[in-house]
């Protein structure tokens, strides 16, 4: 089930079940939004008020507040909001280190669909350390956005965090911006969620058309269509040409690729579908890549996205007699957008009024019908992902050989005097012979993070390499 359009138009739900549960959840929303940025609700004492957000999540669950983020959060906030959107430790560390002692006024908002993907784990349990190591309460300042009786919903009901919103199983990762997923971030930074739901449900509305010249979605997936022949045959460059769109296309990346790159089409013919999305923004790309754009391979085609509005009314000021800044920005779309259909490179231009909240969840709800209406016209599912289980299959398999090769190690490392191993020992131990490239980048990897130390080589010569563990752990080797 299907139902990414209800978010905003509760009364389409199937059933009275189906739209109580989306009237409810952003009721809680609003409640407790409203409640943190009043105060009512607070962090532990002496601390009077949550001053930040820290988005634990990956894909689904961070992109679309990332993008709102950029796009809409006021200058000054009520609350401001940092993303942890993957495993890399550095990246944790330095997120937490930016806090500082604001650790203690920030609202953990932890978002994962499934309630179970390794990386939002990792970022979770590593913010729980750094709680515990500033002697503060992690469950009175955790939010968990999961779907029910999930591993993380029931972590956070167990430890009793400060609250819990529902993630729905017939809401996919990609297309929950109009969920708790998008909403409470949106709505803990002062956006007005009222109006992006608006502007969705317009779309939605616009989009529901069968007059297909009326219709935006269905007039984009066409011009999709003919842009890569319906096979994904050009790539699909996304530039906004305002700064606050910057993260416009990194969401979009996932919203297309995840649901257009498919192997196989509802028939089971192999068909390897899929446009490839990337892109940043106008005029900055004019400096970097456009080059390549108008002279170069000619596997792509454009959309612009024009914004009118350059700055509220009553800022705009006149840097040459008649001319501002922000008519430099609309002279540069255009003339990039001629300039490269003079050399027959096709563009498809979509204009806003403004950057609003109205507007923002408009272009989220054409985008989001533009791919399922494209995925019907190219006969394939866009609402599954078999292929990222494939990398994430593999992913456990490395670490399953890591542990294999640490127990070869180790044992080798409690042997008086400790005997160093070649690779090709360590594989014929683990009984892996074939993995040895493997069993290299494991070792490379473990002596960069001093957990092996390199007895002779070095991993520029790994048959050179002979490694052994700094420390012997005897109870491992009886385990
Ligand atoms: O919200 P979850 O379940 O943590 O998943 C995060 C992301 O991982 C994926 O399942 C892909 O691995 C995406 O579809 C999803 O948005």
């Amino acid at each position: 089930m299907v139902g990414h359009y209800w978010l905003r138009s509760p009364k389409l739900a199937p059933n009275s079940f189906l739209r109580l549960q989306i009237e409810n959840t952003l009721e809680a929303v609003f409640q407790f939004a409203n409640d943190v940025i009043s105060g009512k609700i607070k962090p532990p004492a002496p601390a009077e008020r949550f001053t930040q957000i820290l988005s634990v999540g990956i894909g689904g669950s961070a992109l679309g507040p990332q993008f709102v983020a950029e796009a809409l959060a006021p200058d000054n906030p009520p609350l401001k909001i940092r993303f942890i959107d993957n495993t890399d430790p550095a990246g944790i560390d330095h997120q937490i280190a930016q806090l500082g002692p604001e650790l203690a006024t920030t609202l953990v908002i932890v978002i994962s669909k499934s309630g179970g993907t390794p990386e939002t784990r990792n970022g979770l349990l590593e913010v729980q350390k750094a709680f515990r190591e500033a002697g503060l309460e992690f469950a009175k300042q955790g939010v968990a956005i999961t779907q029910e009786n999930s591993l993380l919903d029931n972590t956070a009901r167990i430890e009793g965090w400060l609250a819990r919103f529902p993630m729905f199983d017939w809401v996919g990762g990609r297309t929950s911006e109009m969920s708790a997923v998008g909403l409470l971030p949106a709505a803990l930074q002062g956006i007005d969620i009222k109006e992006m739901l608006a502007g969705a449900a317009l779309m939605d509305e616009a989009n529901r058309t069968t007059v297909v010249k009326n219709n935006p979605a269905a007039l984009l997936a066409l011009c999709w269509y003919w842009a890569t022949d319906g096979i994904g045959s050009k790539d699909m460059v996304v530039l906004p040409y305002k700064d606050s769109l910057l993260l416009f296309s990194r969401y979009l990346q996932q919203l297309v690729m995840e649901s257009l790159g498919k192997e196989f089409d509802l028939d089971g013919n192999r068909v390897n579908q899929g446009i490839s999305v990337y892109g940043n923004k106008g005029s900055t790309d004019q400096h970097a890549y456009i080059q390549q754009l108008r002279e170069g391979v000619h596997n792509f085609f454009v959309t612009f996205i024009e914004v009118l509005r350059d700055r509220p009314p009553g800022h705009d000021w006149e840097l040459e007699p008649g001319v501002t800044c922000g008519d430099y920005l609309f002279g540069m779309l255009h003339g990039t957008r001629s300039a490269l259909y003079a050399n027959d490179r096709e563009s498809i231009s979509v204009t806003v009024q403004e950057v609003t909240p109205r507007s923002v969840g408009a272009l989220v709800a054409l985008y989001e019908r533009a791919v399922g209406i494209y995925a019907s016209l190219v006969n394939i599912n866009a609402y599954h992902q078999p292929g990222v289980e494939a990398g994430k299959k593999a992913a456990g398999e490395v670490l399953a050989l890591q542990k294999r090769v640490l127990a070869v190690l180790n044992e080798a490392s409690c042997k008086e005097p400790v005997e160093p191993l070649t690779l090709e020992e360590v594989a014929d131990r683990c009984h892996a012979s074939e993995d040895i490239e493997m069993i290299f980048k494991i070792i490379a990897h473990m002596a960069a993070n001093d957990r092996a130390i390199i007895a002779e080589g070095s991993c520029g010569s790994p048959r050179s390499i002979k490694v052994f563990l700094g420390e012997c752990n005897v109870d491992e080797l009886y385990a």
